[in-house]
């Protein structure tokens, strides 16, 4: 007879006798073994199948796996020892990057550690821990009441213990058959988290009161007036499964404030934000209403913000009543392609190697050539900026590649025409322009690259093989603006001789130029600077530089896919 396993306990016929053994079985492996060897003459098997059964019961990889099957095993029994120590290893291990990050030229470990974190796998595998860590099944309910109801097979009781949390839920009225039914569940609310309500489910008591023919504001009320526990009867809806939590990141275009909202179903579920701000999307399940957290709000319950595709309703909804009111000319600005709502967004570290290049946009005459030339001033080995391309002859004394790249009219023409400039003029009879090949250049030779193009060539240059960092230099109001240039003796740029102030109306001009930037293309600007003070502009951009090589920053998520 060849002894057999069964489960964690193991019989044995040895000499016709039938022992049990309650053994860990990786001892019940060395038991077979000895009982194998001691009755090979009483097993009717052949020599070979016995040499078979004996070279595996030895076999140390098969020990060490039901070794490790008995740890595993162990383990899940106990359940103090399941439990996470934490449950933010993601953020932990943001944090250890942005320490490691000014270090990691010190040690080839802190670099080694640095690239091992952003690995895709090592993230997926944090991700997964913490959304597994995050379920959190408390408070503790008491046991649930003794009556049910005859179909009890239909209804399911639902305790919650009431505290200053909010439930995380919001009722409505089913049209068809005007019961009230739960109409959303906020991800990572009470409700959420108790994993036991759902969309759709049925609500036939609270705290046994029947809610049939009741408003979803006499629920409120009963919820309101309700203390300690409150006990829901629910129809369950079709049981799907708890959506799962999206990981999307977004930078908010718009601002948006619940409470002044009229279309938001819920104020008190709603999640007010500022334009710029970064949002996690957790729940896009409804087409009009998405349910988001702030990035880094300890506060675990989402809220309602307008979806995408209801933004973009809105957005253009204004643009037509709004074009309704003004003439042709006034209504020019809001005929603009992008419908700016939300942007995908992810963090991006900085690579030394292939520094981001910083972007001046601003109106003409707001000191961006100034700030360029005194950055490039105070650091000449880190900071440049491209050489531009003309079609005039070199003067005496300059130097093809120095002053300008000198190039022939035709063959400017030709590149201009294959969109190879980032932008170009003519001045008395000649082409100049700067080549998006020239900021190329700059970024792969390390260095970091500072331009301040017309606004105009902002879409060509925010692409994933540039990156820029873009900073919007901002006047300051009227009368700042022109105390601060007329103190400084500023020279006028909208005088050709470049040879006399700013007059009002050129002031004017600015603050007007801003305006229309600031409708085009503030959802594009990683960063203001408002230059009234020279001094401090200048060194609000250093800083702007040093984060950018020591931080991770939010970028478009496009960049990286
Ligand atoms: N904060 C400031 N305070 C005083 N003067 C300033 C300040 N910033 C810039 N200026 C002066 O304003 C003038 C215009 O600045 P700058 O040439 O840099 O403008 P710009 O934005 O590059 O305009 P353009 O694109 O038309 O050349 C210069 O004389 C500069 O020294």
């Amino acid at each position: 007879m060849i002894p057999v396993s069964r489960g964690r306990g193991c019989i044995v016929e040895y000499n016709h006798q039938t022992c049990l053994f309650f053994l860990p079985p990786y001892i019940a492996l060395t038991g077979l073994l000895v009982s194998l060897e001691g009755s090979r003459g009483a097993i009717s098997a052949s020599k070979e199948d016995l040499d078979f059964l004996s070279t595996l019961l030895q076999n140390k990889e098969l020990h060490s796996i039901v070794k490790l099957h008995k740890t595993l095993v162990d383990r899940v029994r106990d359940d103090r020892r399941c439990s996470p120590v934490l449950s933010s290893s993601m953020q932990i291990s943001l944090d250890v990057l942005e320490v490691l990050m000014p270090r990691i030229s010190l040690s080839d470990t802190s670099k080694q550690l640095f690239h091992l974190l952003q690995k895709p796998h090592i993230q997926g595998i944090l991700c997964s821990h913490d959304a597994v860590a995050q379920k959190d099944y408390l408070p503790r309910l008491p046991d649930l009441p003794q009556e049910m109801d005859d179909d009890e097979e239909t209804i399911k009781i639902v305790q919650l213990v009431k505290s200053t949390e909010p439930l995380g839920a919001t009722i409505k009225t089913d049209e068809e058959n005007g019961k009230i039914i739960i109409a959303r569940v906020m991800h990572g609310g009470a409700a959420d988290r108790s994993g036991l309500i759902n969309v759709g489910d049925e609500v036939c008591e609270v705290n046994g009161i029947n809610v049939e023919g009741k408003s979803p504001a006499d629920v409120l009320q009963i919820l309101q007036h309700s203390e300690g526990t409150i006990t829901f009867k629910l129809i369950p809806a079709d049981p799907k499964g708890g959506a799962r939590e999206s990981k999307m990141k977004v930078r908010a275009h718009f601002d948006f404030n619940t409470d002044v909202d009229p279309y938001i179903p819920c104020k008190e579920a709603g999640l007010s934000f500022n334009k710029r701000e970064i949002l996690h999307i957790v729940s896009q399940d409804d087409p009009y209403w998405w349910q988001a957290r702030k990035e880094g709000d300890r506060n675990m319950r989402a809220g309602l913000i307008p979806s995408k595709a209801l933004q973009e309703r809105k957005i253009i909804h204004e643009r037509l009543s709004m074009s309704d009111h003004k003439k042709k000319s006034e209504s020019d600005d809001y005929d603009r392609e992008d419908i700016a709502t939300y942007e995908e967004v992810v963090k991006l570290y900085p690579r030394p190697e292939l520094p981001r290049p910083i972007v001046l946009i601003g109106p003409p005459g707001v000191g961006r050539n100034e700030l360029k030339r005194r950055i490039m001033e105070i650091n000449p080995d880190k900071y440049h900026t491209p050489v531009p391309h003309t079609s005039r002859s070199p003067r005496i004394g300059e130097v093809n590649g120095k002053e300008y790249n000198f190039v022939s009219r035709e063959l400017m023409e030709e590149q201009i025409a294959r969109g190879e400039f980032l932008e170009f003029g003519e001045y008395k009879g000649n082409l100049y322009g700067t080549s998006l090949e020239s900021v190329k250049s700059i970024i792969r030779s390390g260095l970091t690259c500072i331009i301040n193009p017309h606004y105009q060539a902002l879409k060509m240059l925010r692409t994933p093989d540039i990156k820029p960092y873009i900073i919007y230099i901002k006047p300051p109001p009227f009368d700042t603006l022109k105390s601060t240039r007329n103190a400084a003796f500023a020279m006028s740029t909208f005088d050709e001789t470049n040879s006399r102030g700013f007059t009002d109306d050129e002031f004017n001009e600015i603050l007007r130029s801003s305006k229309r930037i600031e409708f085009l293309y503030d959802h594009w600007f990683d960063e203001t600077i408002v230059n009234d003070d020279f001094k401090m502009a200048l060194e609000q951009l250093l800083e702007i530089d040093h984060k950018l090589k020591t931080e991770p920053l939010w970028a478009p998520a496009a960049w990286l896919q």
